[in-house]
């Protein structure tokens, strides 16, 4: 390091002993101080070089980063935008730096006032803003989904304060997990259709088979709980064939509908109503004694006959089986079956039990 400043000082022999030692002397404590004195100012230029080199670095680091981020002073005063900023809200840090949010313009008024009430609780506080945001930004011309992130700080060493902020965008992962929702969505809706799908006769829209036996494991395992007992009414229309052959198909089809709808009728909420084969029809009544759903069948024997119900006269036969203890499904089914069968084999349009 060259100290050129102490050598301006004209030099103790070069001097006229004019004043004598003291003076000599006080000159050369002065130049020595001079001396030190350029020496430090050497050094704090040097420290403020490196200085603006580390201040210059960090600078281009976050201008590096991809994510928005801000810094405020303590008087909420915008003290730095990164490079990503600048470009997700499409503005020049020129021309906001030394502002206050309440400046902003390229942010509604509302959203403004609620930052600056935000921000002045942060830095109060030093505690932490995080919540998702939308915005609208030219990259992409339209709305982005965001989480906002800012927080208060105070170094007790250095008395510096304010406050620091970042942008995520999250957009691409929203858009990700709405898709994803909207999948599963569709998956549980198509999951839910192939079930009823799987449990519905489809000319009827009455249960079917499957359904109707899975119900009657339900009320099996209920009534062995001790709840309720139950019966049932296996329906047979008669002479069917005779429909399908003198008026096709589409008649016969017409008359399983119109059969339907009389059963649904007469039948509660709680019941249920299933087309168990071809033309055969099961209703399944928990809490129904024997003699219940014999009046029930009856009934509804009865109401087929009315005028109107069927396109073309038909009539059915029934039979009635309650539960008993030590009953097993396949058990229940057979009664039923053979009651079905006493009553079509003692001449059809009746109910046995
Ligand atoms: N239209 C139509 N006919 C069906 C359907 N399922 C079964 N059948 C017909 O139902 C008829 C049943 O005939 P059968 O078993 O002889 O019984 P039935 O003529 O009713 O005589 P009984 O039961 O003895 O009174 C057959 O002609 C089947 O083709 C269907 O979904 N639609």
């Amino acid at each position: 390091m060259t100290c050129v400043v102490a050598d301006l000082i004209p030099d103790r022999q070069a001097m006229p002993d004019v004043a004598g030692e003291p003076a000599r002397q006080d000159i050369q404590t002065l130049r020595e101080a001079l001396a030190r004195s350029q020496c430090e100012l050497q050094a704090s230029r040097l420290a403020l070089a490196r200085q603006s080199r580390e201040l210059a670095f960090y600078r281009a680091a976050l201008d590096t980063l991809p994510t928005p981020i801000f810094a405020k002073n303590s008087e909420l005063r915008f003290t730095f935008f990164n490079h990503a900023y600048e470009d997700f809200f499409g503005v020049s840090r020129d021309d906001y730096l030394g502002k206050s949010v309440m400046e902003l313009d390229y942010l509604p008024l509302d959203e403004r006032i609620a930052y600056q009430e935000e921000d002045a609780r942060m830095l109060a506080c030093q505690s932490v803003a995080n919540h998702e945001k939308i915005y609208s930004s030219p990259l992409d011309g339209g709305g982005r989904t965001t989480l906002y992130w800012s927080r208060g700080f105070s170094d007790d060493t250095t008395g510096v304060a304010g406050l620091v902020g970042m942008i995520v965008d999250i957009s691409g992962q929203k858009a990700l997990q709405d898709g994803l929702r909207e999948t599963v969505e569709q998956l549980v809706q198509a999951h839910e259709q192939v079930r009823t799908q799987s449990l519905t006769d489809e000319l009827t829209q009455l249960a079917n088979r499957r359904a109707a036996m899975l119900r009657l494991q339900g009320l099996f395992a209920l009534t062995e709980a001790g709840e309720l007992g139950f019966s049932l009414i296996l329906f047979d229309l008669d002479h069917f064939k005779r429909i399908n052959d003198s008026h096709g198909h589409d008649a016969g089809d017409t008359v399983l509908q119109a059969f339907s709808s009389v059963l649904r009728e007469h039948c509660r909420q709680s019941d249920m109503v299933a087309r168990f084969g071809g033309e055969e029809f099961i209703c399944l009544l928990p809490g129904a004694s024997l003699e219940t759903a014999g009046h029930i069948a009856q009934r509804i024997l009865q109401a087929l006959q009315r005028p109107g119900v069927s396109p073309w006269p038909v009539t059915c036969s029934a039979g009635v089986a309650a539960f008993a203890s030590g009953d097993t499904a396949a058990g229940l089914i057979k009664r039923v079956d053979d009651a079905l069968y006493r009553a079509k084999r003692t001449g059809r349009n009746r109910v046995c039990c």
